[in-house]
């Protein structure tokens, strides 16, 4: 058995209730195996099992009083996976859906997509299972205390730098920043996606989105296409997918779907920058549906359906795709329907939003796939920028951070190209995000000796 197959092997074993999390394991892993006779010393060292099991897990209860004066109980997560290359660092996620095995691919995915950004970040990942939705603000606010009540004692500007991810934006980073602020008494950077009031860098709300549309962008290049006048499918109607349409219609594409945990609505005649605003809106403020879109601009929902589902039963033709929204929403059976339908490019704004057989369609189908690690690592590096500009105590404009960020896909791109090249699957940019981002820790871990 290879050393790689013998990993994964006692994962299996070991976390064998951990789907996600083995299923990212084997995504990287696998991919890993040319790595693997360049380099000895790696395996003598067991650095390929040492970095699938996280430095340590936090498993913490959240109780909390909602308004009707109940006591609810919830469960707090914060996986600290690996700091070789600098402090942990990863979103923090409130969704019903959470448990160890999700926060454990999250944390995994984060330690080689914060690699590839080039800047001195480790990866972490966290969350509970509470869910916002349906809350009012005095419940989010008393949760996010209750959470920070435990989390306070784990992170550090050093240690462990947390931001938001799926059910955390902008007003619960608010209430976690505070509540951190009046219980440590310390301005300090221990959460990333700050108001710009208190910290936060401009872009980066933007930058997950932003990013993933200027990664498609790199990969367009590379068959001499453009964003301009292709028509696009986005998933999810959240953070990142709020500013992958923006960036679309500013790159001058045709964004025609949105959607939410309760359907797709299509809009053939594209989304604008008049009817975002109005989504940024509904989901940011009044914290509605989008069905609402429809209703509000005439134009058809699809409910209980995924963007992908309306592709594959509708037969809706788009060149590309950035689903936004959750993992595993792309399957085997939509990824067929996608290139049946003219989908050439993927960009995965969402973490492992495909299932490994539909990236096996992608793959021999030549469709140029983005893995999340690579596509959507523009979020994370400018809450890097944040906090190289809290370190400095300074803020940058938004050119600069936007060019900074720009400047960080277009490398992250060209390592993947690279490092898939130099191990033998040239173009595949999934051994090349795995590779690239691996190498850097690798090294480290070994430079570290057995710690
Ligand atoms: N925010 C960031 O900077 C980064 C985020 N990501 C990834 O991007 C993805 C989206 O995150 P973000 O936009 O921040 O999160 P948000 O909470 O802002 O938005 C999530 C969107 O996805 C939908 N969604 C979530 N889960 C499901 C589900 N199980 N089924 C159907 N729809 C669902 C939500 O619908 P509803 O409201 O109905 O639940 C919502 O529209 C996630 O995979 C996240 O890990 C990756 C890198 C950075
Ligand atoms: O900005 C960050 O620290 C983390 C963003 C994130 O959660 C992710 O990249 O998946």
């Amino acid at each position: 058995m290879s050393v790689i197959q013998d990993v994964l092997a006692k994962l299996q074993e070991k976390d064998s209730g951990q789907v996600e999390f083995l299923q990212a394991a084997r995504e990287v892993l696998t991919s890993l195996e040319p790595t693997v006779s360049k380099h000895p010393d790696f395996v003598k060292a067991k650095i390929y099992e040492r970095i699938a099991v996280p430095d340590r897990a936090i498993l913490f209860k959240v109780p909390w009083v909602d308004d009707s004066g109940e006591v609810q109980v919830n469960r707090g997560f914060r996986i600290q996976f690996n700091n070789a290359i600098g402090p942990y660092k990863g979103g923090l996620r409130f969704h019903p859906s959470v448990n160890i095995g999700i926060i454990k691919f999250l944390g995994f995915e984060q330690i080689f997509k914060n690699s590839l950004t080039t800047l001195p970040m480790g990866g972490a990942k966290g969350g509970s299972d509470f869910d916002p939705k349906g809350k009012s603000d005095g419940e989010v606010m008393r949760f996010c205390q209750a959470f920070m009540r435990e989390l306070y004692r784990h992170i550090g500007p050093d240690t462990d730098v947390p931001a938001g991810d799926i059910g955390v934006g902008a007003r619960e980073i608010g209430y976690l920043y505070g509540y951190y602020l009046k219980i440590v008494n310390q301005n300090a950077s221990v959460l990333t996606g700050k108001g710009l009031e208190y910290g936060g860098s401009l872009i980066r709300p933007e930058a997950t989105g932003y990013g993933s549309v200027y990664f498609a962008s790199e990969m367009l290049g590379t068959r001499k296409q453009e964003i301009a006048a292709k028509t696009a499918a986005v998933s999810g109607s959240g953070n990142v997918a709020q500013y992958t349409v923006e960036k679309l219609i500013q790159l001058g594409a045709k964004p025609i779907t949105l959607s939410d945990s309760n359907g797709t609505i299509v809009d053939e005649s594209g989304i604008t920058a008049e009817k975002l605003a109005y989504v940024l809106d509904l989901k940011n403020y009044r914290r509605g549906r989008i069905s609402e879109y429809a209703a509000k601009f005439n134009v058809p929902f699809f409910a209980n359906k995924s963007p992908w589902d309306v592709i594959k039963e509708q037969n809706l033709k788009v060149d590309l795709a950035f689903p936004s929204s959750h993992e595993n929403e792309i399957e085997a059976a939509h990824a067929e329907a996608m290139v049946k339908n003219g989908c050439f490019c993927v960009s995965e704004g969402a973490n492992m939003p495909t299932t490994l057989d539909a990236v096996d369609i992608f793959l021999e189908k030549n469709v140029l796939y983005g893995p999340g690690k690579a596509a959507n690592a523009g979020g994370v590096a400018v809450s890097g920028l944040e906090m190289s500009q809290n370190a400095m105590r300074l803020t940058w404009s938004r050119e600069e951070v936007d060019q900074r960020l720009q400047g960080i896909m277009k490398n992250i791109h060209q390592s993947c190209l690279e490092a898939s090249e130099a191990y033998g699957a040239k173009g595949n940019y999934v051994v090349g995000a795995n590779i690239a981002g691996f190498l850097k820790v690798a090294k480290a871990m070994l430079a570290y000796g057995i710690v």
